[in-house]
C-alpha cells in the first residue's frame, strides 16, 4: 500500500485503496443539494458550500456528498484551490450527525464510519489547496473538517451587547463532553495542528475555543471581524466567484479567497509535493488500520453506557432547541 505509486495516486486525487469499495465516487443522488459546488476556472478557485440544514451535521450521505464534490472539483486540472464553507451563517458544521450514533443500524453504522474515514483521506490528502471559511460553530467532526484543510479562517462572530444578537462561534474536539472520544487519527490531527500539550488538554476536557483563543493556539490561522450575512438573504455561495474579488460584503470569504489565490499561484507540483511531506505518513497509517478503526468505533459506540450518554446529549440538544 505505502508504495511511491500508491502515494502519488493518493495525492493526485485517485483512489489507491480499492478495498473499501462502498464509497466509490459515484454521484450520490443528493450531492448537489448537500454540497453546493462553484467553480471558477479563470482564477483556478472553487468553493464547496455545505448545505445540510439545520446544522450541516455529517450523515453518511453528507460525507459521500463531500467526497464526491471534492473529487469532481479535483478532476478539473484548471482548479488549484478550494474553499470549504457553509450556507448557515452560524454553523460551519455541527460535527457528526448524532442520530447516526444513537440506536444505530448494524449495517449502516460501519458504512457511516467508512464514509467519514473517506472524507479524511480525500480532504486531508487532496491535491488541491484547501481553505476553510469558518463562519460559525465547528465542534467535533466540524473541527476535524476544518483541520483537514490547509488553512483556516474564522469569523470573530457577533459580540453585540444585545444577548439575542450575540453569536460567538467556537471550534474544537468536544467529544469527551458527549461521553465519547475522538478516534486516534482525528485526535492526532489536533496534536499536529496545535501541538502536544495543548491538544492533550483540549482533548481530555473537550474544549471548544472561541475565535481569539483558537487563533492564539494555532487552531485557526486567521480571524476576521464579523459582518452580518443573513441566511437566505444572499447566500454565501452567490458571492463567488465574480463578486467576491470586488465586493467587501463578507470579510470572511474575502480573506479565504485571498488565501486561496496565494496558494493557486504556487507551482502545483511543488505545493503538492510539500503537502505530501507533512501528510502522507499520517494518511497511510490510518489506511493501514482502517478496518480495525471501524471495528473499534462500532464496538465503542454500541456500548450501553455510551448509548446512554449519547441519548441524553441528543435529548438536551432537542430541549435547548425547543426552548428557543
Ligand atoms: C474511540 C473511537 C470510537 C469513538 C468515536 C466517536 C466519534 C467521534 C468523532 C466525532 C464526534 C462528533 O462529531 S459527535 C457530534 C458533536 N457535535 C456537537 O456536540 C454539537 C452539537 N450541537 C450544538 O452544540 C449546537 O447545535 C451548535 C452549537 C452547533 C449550534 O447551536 P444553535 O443554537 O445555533 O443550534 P441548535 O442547537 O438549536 O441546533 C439546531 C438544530 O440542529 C440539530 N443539531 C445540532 N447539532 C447536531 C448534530 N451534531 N447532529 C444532529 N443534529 C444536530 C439540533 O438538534 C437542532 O435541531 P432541531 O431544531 O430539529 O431540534
Amino acid at each position: 500500500m505505502n508504495t511511491p505509486r500508491a502515494r502519488a495516486m493518493l495525492f493526485m486525487g485517485r483512489r489507491s485503496h480499492q478495498s473499501h469499495a462502498p464509497h466509490k465516487h459515484s454521484p450520490p443522488a443528493v450531492a448537489n443539494d448537500l454540497v453546493i459546488s462553484t467553480v471558477d476556472e479563470n482564477s483556478g478557485i472553487a468553493m464547496l458550500t455545505m448545505n445540510r440544514p439545520p446544522a450541516n451535521s455529517l450523515s453518511l450521505e453528507m460525507n459521500e456528498a463531500l467526497c464526491y464534490s471534492l473529487k469532481t472539483v479535483e478532476a478539473n486540472p484548471k482548479i488549484q484551490s478550494v474553499i470549504l464553507s457553509s450556507t448557515n451563517p452560524k454553523i460551519f458544521s455541527a460535527g457528526l450527525d448524532i442520530t447516526e450514533l444513537v440506536a444505530p443500524d448494524n449495517d449502516r453504522l460501519p458504512r457511516f464510519w467508512n464514509s467519514l474515514q473517506q472524507v479524511y483521506i480525500d480532504l486531508y490528502g487532496s491535491r488541491l489547496a484547501t481553505v476553510a471559511a469558518i463562519q460559525g460553530h465547528a465542534p467535533a467532526a466540524g473541527c476535524f473538517l476544518a483541520m483537514s484543510c490547509d488553512y483556516r479562517v474564522m469569523s470573530e462572530g457577533d459580540t453585540n451587547n444585545d444577548i439575542k444578537k450575540k453569536h460567538v462561534p467556537t471550534i474544537g474536539l468536544n467529544e469527551t463532553q458527549l461521553g465519547i472520544a475522538a478516534p486516534p487519527w482525528m485526535g492526532q490531527l489536533l496534536v499536529r495542528t496545535i501541538g502536544f500539550r495543548q491538544a492533550e488538554l483540549a482533548l481530555a476536557l473537550g474544549t471548544l475555543f472561541p475565535p481569539e483563543q483558537a487563533l492564539s493556539i494555532g487552531l485557526v490561522d486567521d480571524i476576521v471581524p464579523h459582518q452580518q450575512v443573513e441566511s437566505g438573504d444572499h447566500k454565501l455561495v452567490d458571492l463567488l466567484p465574480s463578486q467576491i474579488k470586488d465586493q467587501a460584503q463578507n470579510s470572511l470569504l474575502q480573506k479565504a479567497y485571498t488565501q486561496a489565490q496565494i496558494y493557486a499561484k504556487i507551482p502545483p507540483q511543488a505545493r503538492v509535493a510539500s503537502k505530501m511531506v507533512t501528510r502522507e505518513e499520517h494518511i497511510f497509517r490510518m489506511i493501514a488500520k482502517r478496518d480495525e478503526d471501524t471495528q473499534h468505533f462500532c464496538g465503542f459506540v454500541t456500548q450501553k453506557a455510551v448509548q446512554k450518554n449519547l441519548t441524553a446529549y441528543v435529548e438536551a440538544l432537542k430541549n435547548k432547541s425547543a426552548k428557543k
